[in-house]
């Protein structure tokens, strides 16, 4: 299978170009919500181009419309992706209004959690499974914490689906086998520290994909 990788919470130029020389397919930038990684929507813009060679992901926490019109008119990304509480029906009115992709991320700790993530199936283009945050963090993601990868693969999963949470070069090659993800996301498994991605990470992370 050649699994696509989603490189995220980039905040330079020469970690996107890194990426990029790597072959990650999906490049996200943390928007305006809490974070370390966090950039305005004009910080995004000037690092992540519409020329970029990869489909490129402004990733959201609860957004309102404002905020997403700026985004669509300053920064015209590729996917929207909302890693808040926005509803199933939030989610479709957002695509229906912003006529964009959407990437749904959901917390999974356990099976009903996969079961209340079907409900974003017809509404999103894809979901993405990630750990769920420390109870009562504000930060919504990029925390390094690992989903149990078990509870993804005993439950039915759409055909594009992407695993997020904990990855690292070490170990993603076991989520790949274990969940049979077509899309693998990484964060703080690929950084030196937060916002600060190491070239030789990315590299490895991207040899264990080719490889895993
Ligand atoms: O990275 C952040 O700071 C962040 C903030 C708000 C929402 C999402 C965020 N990150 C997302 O978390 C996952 C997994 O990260 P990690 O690999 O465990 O560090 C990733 O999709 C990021 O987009």
């Amino acid at each position: 299978m050649n699994t696509l990788v989603k490189i995220c919470g980039l905040t330079r130029k020469d970690d996107v170009s890194c990426a990029l020389d790597n072959g990650a397919a999906f490049l996200g930038f943390i928007i305006e919500c809490p974070s370390k990684r966090r950039l305005s929507v004009a910080q995004a813009a000037a690092i992540a181009p519409a020329t970029l060679a990869a489909q490129r992901v402004a990733v959201t926490v609860n957004p309102d419309d404002a905020l997403l019109a700026r985004i669509m008119d300053e920064m015209t990304p590729d996917y929207i992706q909302l890693h808040g509480d926005e509803t199933p029906a939030r989610t479709a009115e957002i695509a229906r209004n912003f006529k964009v992709k959407i990437i749904k991320a959901v917390g999974i700790a356990s099976d009903d959690d996969m079961k209340d993530a079907e409900a974003y199936a017809g509404v999103a283009d894809f979901i993405l499974y990630d750990a769920k945050p420390p109870k009562g963090e504000k930060v919504r993601g990029g925390h390094g914490i690992a989903i149990d990868w078990n509870v993804i693969a005993r439950a039915p999963t759409p055909k594009t689906f992407a695993v997020a949470g904990g990855l690292n070069p070490e170990n993603v090659a076991e989520a790949m086998t274990a969940t049979r993800a077509p899309i693998v996301d990484v964060s703080s498994g690929v950084e030196l520290s937060a916002g600060v991605k190491d070239a030789q990470k990315i590299t490895a992370f991207m040899d264990a994909v080719r490889n895993g």
